[in-house]
């Protein structure tokens, strides 16, 4: 559109300067140094206006994050007194983002000036000639000056047309970028997997190694195991040991070589769709949809109330709650977006809820690092013990070490390598393995011990 503008203003601006050659031929040396000079100097302006809009942007943002930030945490700001510290800030910023707009207006003053000053000098000096030089009748000299004041008036709005394409076409350089990266493979029909699998939660991994990036690094490096069906596996290994990289991997989020099989079908040949609404995962803090706990349970409404309830429970929200509180959640109870109106610990429950509902054969929990109340984690993993199927493969990324000492299989990796994978009370008999190493440092070692004593 702003290209078409541009072609009308410039296609007016050369009718408007022939119709004054017409009535006046001697004005057309100065008018074509005019339009000259008006090219000269909105190539000036644009190369101005372009680094100073720029900074005008860049100023502009940090107010709306600050506002944006200062609304979301409005409780707390008044709570701990921070209203100066917080106006302060943003009066700070707000002068950052008035002394550029100030410059981009100047720039944009500095133009107008120069153009309006040409233009008038312009068509005094043809009213000039038309009157005392050649003598023209008055209905020609109105008529060429009605031009003339109309042509430099063109100019500008050429120069403003102009700029304000360089401007937008910033954008559209932004927009090619995203659409330039990089997309996962489309779902193809071949890639459908029968409808009954899984049927089961086995899990064989064959020299699986993964990196983040066709240049970086190998974060796994030729993992080989395998997870009969229905197995509660604890995966353990200091920070940046590949805990969270073997979770992705087994989804393909990440570049992965070598073979994983679910309920032995290759997952590489499965349509990623498929292969991710087979596999469950839970993160540390999971995400919800804005909407009802309904909505969240069962997007596409395929299951009845009952079956939605009854996971609900068995995910152990109606133990955590009381039938007389009136902030209990219930299938109607609004969850807003993302889940901020619910604890950790409650999102990870409908997490759990979801994949009950979901039935998954194969269920990764990222173990929440945040405070979970006592309580809650008791009920989460009282639910992931007694509620699961039997034929449902539990994976937990464990940070505390208590989680998964009655696990039927620990798997220790240390920088992309599995260096123990056996039960725990094999692997406690090592004295110079790493999950010996692990249990003794940690502050609750007894209880660790004793726990694995009673569940070997
Ligand atoms: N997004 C990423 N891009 C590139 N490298 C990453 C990325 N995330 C993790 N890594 C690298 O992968 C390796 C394994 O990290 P990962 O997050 O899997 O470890 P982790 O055992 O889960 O750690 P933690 O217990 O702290 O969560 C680390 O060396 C890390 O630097």
């Amino acid at each position: 559109m702003l290209v078409s503008q541009t072609g009308d203003i410039t296609t007016f601006m050369f009718a408007r300067f022939c119709s004054v050659i017409l009535v006046a031929p001697a004005t057309l040396i100065p008018g074509v140094m005019v339009t000259i000079a008006g090219g000269w100097l909105g190539k000036t302006y644009l190369k101005a206006q372009l680094s100073v809009k720029r900074e005008m942007s860049n100023a502009q943002s940090p107010i709306l994050s600050h506002f944006s930030a200062a609304l979301a945490g409005l409780v707390s700001i008044r709570a701990y007194g921070a209203q100066t510290a917080i106006k302060r800030e943003s009066f700070v910023r707000i002068d950052k983002y008035t002394r550029t707009s100030r410059a981009f207006n100047e720039v944009n003053r500095w133009m107008s000036v120069r153009i309006e000053t040409m233009g008038a000098v312009f068509a005094a000096g043809i009213a000039a000639y038309l009157v005392y030089g050649r003598t023209a009748s008055a209905s020609n000299t109105g008529f060429a000056l009605n031009m003339a004041v109309g042509f430099c008036d063109l100019i500008r709005h050429c120069i403003y047309a102009v700029n304000s394409m360089e401007v937008q076409a910033n954008s559209l350089e932004r927009i090619q970028q995203y659409l330039e990266i990089e997309h996962e493979p489309k779902a193809t029909p071949d890639g459908v997997p029968p409808a009954y699998w899984p049927a089961s939660g086995k899990l064989s991994v064959e020299t699986l190694s993964a990196k983040y990036s066709e240049d970086g690094p190998k974060v796994l490096r030729d993992l080989n195991f395998t997870i009969k069906s229905g197995e509660r596996v604890g995966i353990v290994g200091r920070t940046g040991s590949g805990k969270s990289s073997l979770t992705l991997a087994l989804l393909r989020c990440i570049l992965t070589e070598g073979k994983v099989y679910l309920d032995g079908l290759p997952t590489d040949s499965v349509n990623l769709s498929a292969l991710r609404s087979s596999i469950t995962i839970i993160p540390q803090v999971p995400e919800l949809l804005s909407g009802t706990l309904r909505q969240n349970l069962d997007p596409f409404g395929e299951y009845d109330d009952a079956v939605l309830n009854d996971s609900l429970r068995a995910a152990g929200l109606f133990s955590l709650q009381h039938s007389e509180d009136d902030a209990r959640l219930t299938l109607d109870s609004a969850i807003s977006s993302g889940g901020g109106n619910l604890s950790v610990g409650q999102r990870q429950i409908l997490a759990l809820a979801r994949a009950m509902v979901r039935r998954s054969k194969l269920l990764i929990l990222d173990e929440a690092t945040s405070a979970i109340d006592n309580e809650t984690d008791n009920v989460i993993q009282a639910s992931l013990r007694n509620e699961l199927g039997k034929d449902v493969t539990l994976l937990t990324v464990a940070h505390r070490l208590q989680t998964i000492m009655d696990a039927d299989k620990i798997m220790v990796l240390d920088a992309g390598n599995i260096v123990e994978f056996g039960e725990p009370g094999e692997l406690l008999n090592d004295e110079a393995g790493l999950f010996r190493a692990l249990v003794d440092g940690s502050g609750d070692k007894d209880t660790l011990y004793t726990m694995a004593k009673r569940s070997g």
